[in-house]
């Protein structure tokens, strides 16, 4: 079945019911050693996983790895430009939870990229990347632990579809002269705006469906957060692209209160539920003026219109949410993409889960993980209804490749979020036992010991999988 690759020969395949994985006491696990600094921090990461399963369980678990190929590696067993080998696919769609190490994307052209082709192959929709402080973690951040957030990722649409067209080529020129003709001066909102001739052209689908599967994940993930953490957060820039970003928070909203309505509370909805219990003889008119900055400005359509939204939820929601019931519910609520970056500095703990598209997110995981302690403690997971990839937020860090210096802890942790996802949780919780034991006593790799005050000797990246099993006993 498979072209030049073999199966373990012990070890069972993870199934799934109902999105969720069945997992058997010998998993047969396909993993990716990734470009670049793949090479330094996949053997550190096999290492980990292998010693916590086995003092977790005594042998009475254990994995069963499957080394599967993917970019460079690939090509120097399948053949050139055989990036993404369908032995690879396959396999990882056969045994269901999968981890890779980062692939190289070069810039501009080439090879799209083989990281964003597995997750839409698998249609691994949820990008999901915690970004949480480690005691002792170096941090520019001043309050780095208050930062606990976890971002949901959209994962499989966006610009990320890969949809666009290079500036001279000939559909961009039909494109645009399609555009320039026949749509965006005939349509009012547009007015006489026209794209330059000489323009690259790229889409970005949004969808409804992509949007609310995403959302769904994160309220689903709020359910089991502790009642203080229990926040979604709609990211999107919709006050610019008002059909795309603007929709996906209108389809989050909608989803959380129709799918989720015992659950969920929305923010205004909450204002308008608050003001109400402040001053239960408060007018409809009153409560939307205190919702509505700048109320008695607008119009009186608009306002007629807000007047209708406070009516309509207190007829809706105050039976089951009113007199401080919506404080038990799950906060939903939404903020603009560029201002959500200020806010995780400056307000880091009103903050949980975050929903974010593709790119916002791609952005985001990488500026959270720079709060906690830079890329080198940036896990995540690309997870669908029936297959997982684990894989680190950062890429193959290519100028450190081969000198066994990175810092392996993202790949670690992203192995701890797949143990977790198995249901392995006494393995998982020993690495993050270590590793918190190995950053306490400052045994960490150049990343982190370069902002150690004083600075303190790097660790190789082995020798810092070392420190973590050897803090297993802390
Ligand atoms: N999922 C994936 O596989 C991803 C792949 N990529 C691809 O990776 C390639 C390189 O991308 P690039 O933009 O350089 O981004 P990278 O994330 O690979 O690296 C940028 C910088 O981040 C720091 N860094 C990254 N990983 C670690 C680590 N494990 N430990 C410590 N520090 C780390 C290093 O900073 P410093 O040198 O300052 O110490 C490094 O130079 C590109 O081809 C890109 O497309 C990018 C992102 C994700
Ligand atoms: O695939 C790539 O090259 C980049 C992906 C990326 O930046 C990410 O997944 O965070
Ligand atoms: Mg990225």
């Amino acid at each position: 079945m498979y072209e030049k690759i073999t199966p373990p020969t012990t070890g069972e395949k993870v199934t799934f019911k109902n999105g969720e994985p069945i997992v058997p006491d010998n998993p047969i696990i396909p993993f990716i050693r990734g470009d670049g600094t793949g090479i330094d921090l996949w053997p550190a990461t096999e290492k980990v996983l292998n010693a916590a399963v086995a003092k977790a369980y005594g042998g009475k678990r254990q994995i069963s790895w499957f080394k599967v190929y993917a970019g460079d590696e690939a090509c120097e067993l399948y053949g050139t430009y055989q990036y993404l080998p369908e032995d690879t696919t396959t396999a990882i769609r056969e045994y269901g939870v999968a981890i890779k190490g980062p692939l190289t994307t070069p810039i501009g052209g080439g090879i799209r990229s083989l990281n964003v082709a597995l997750r839409q192959i698998h249609d691994l929709y949820a990008c999901v990347r915690p970004c949480k402080y480690y005691t002792g973690t170096p941090s520019p951040h001043k309050t780095p632990e208050k930062l606990d957030v976890i971002i949901y990722r959209e994962n499989t649409e966006d610009i990320y579809l890969g949809i666009e067209w290079r500036q001279g080529t000939e559909i961009a020129e039909k494109l645009i002269n399609i555009l320039n003709t026949e749509l965006i001066p005939a349509t009012p909102e547009h007015g006489k705006k026209q794209i330059r001739l000489d323009s690259g052209i790229g889409i970005k689908p949004i969808s409804k469906t992509g949007s609310q599967r995403l959302v769904r994940r994160a309220i689903y993930q709020a359910l089991r957060l502790p009642k203080n953490k229990q926040m979604v957060t709609l990211v999107h820039k919709g006050n610019i692209m008002k059909y795309t970003e603007g929709a996906f928070r209108d389809w989050g909203y909608e989803l959380a209160t129709t799918e989720f309505r015992n659950e969920c509370i929305t923010e205004r909805e909450s204002w308008i539920l608050g003001n109400k219990e402040k001053n239960p003889d408060l007018s409809l008119e009153n409560n939307a003026r205190q919702i509505e900055p700048g109320y008695d400005a607008l119009t009186p359509e608009k306002q007629a219109e807000i007047c209708k939204e406070v009516e309509g939820v207190l007829n809706a929601i105050w039976e089951t949410h009113g007199n401080g019931k919506w404080k038990e519910k799950i906060m939903v609520n939404d903020r603009i993409a560029d201002s959500i970056f200020q806010q995780i500095q400056t307000r880091p703990d009103e903050y949980s889960i975050l929903a974010t598209m593709n790119l916002n997110g791609d952005y985001l995981s990488d500026a959270a993980a720079a709060m906690v302690g830079g890329l080198g403690m940036g896990p995540g997971a690309n997870i669908g209804d029936e297959c997982a990839i684990f894989e680190a937020t950062h890429g193959t860090a290519p100028k450190h490749a081969g000198l066994d210096r990175v810092n392996p802890g993202s790949l670690i942790l992203s192995g701890v979020m797949m143990l977790e996802y198995m249901g392995w949780q006494e393995a998982a919780d020993l690495i993050k036992k270590g590793l918190s034991g190995a950053i306490a006593n400052q045994e960490v790799t150049y990343d982190l010991a370069r902002l150690m005050e004083p600075p303190v000797e790097p660790l190789k990246c082995s020798e810092f999988a070392d420190a973590i099993i050897k803090h297993f006993d802390d």
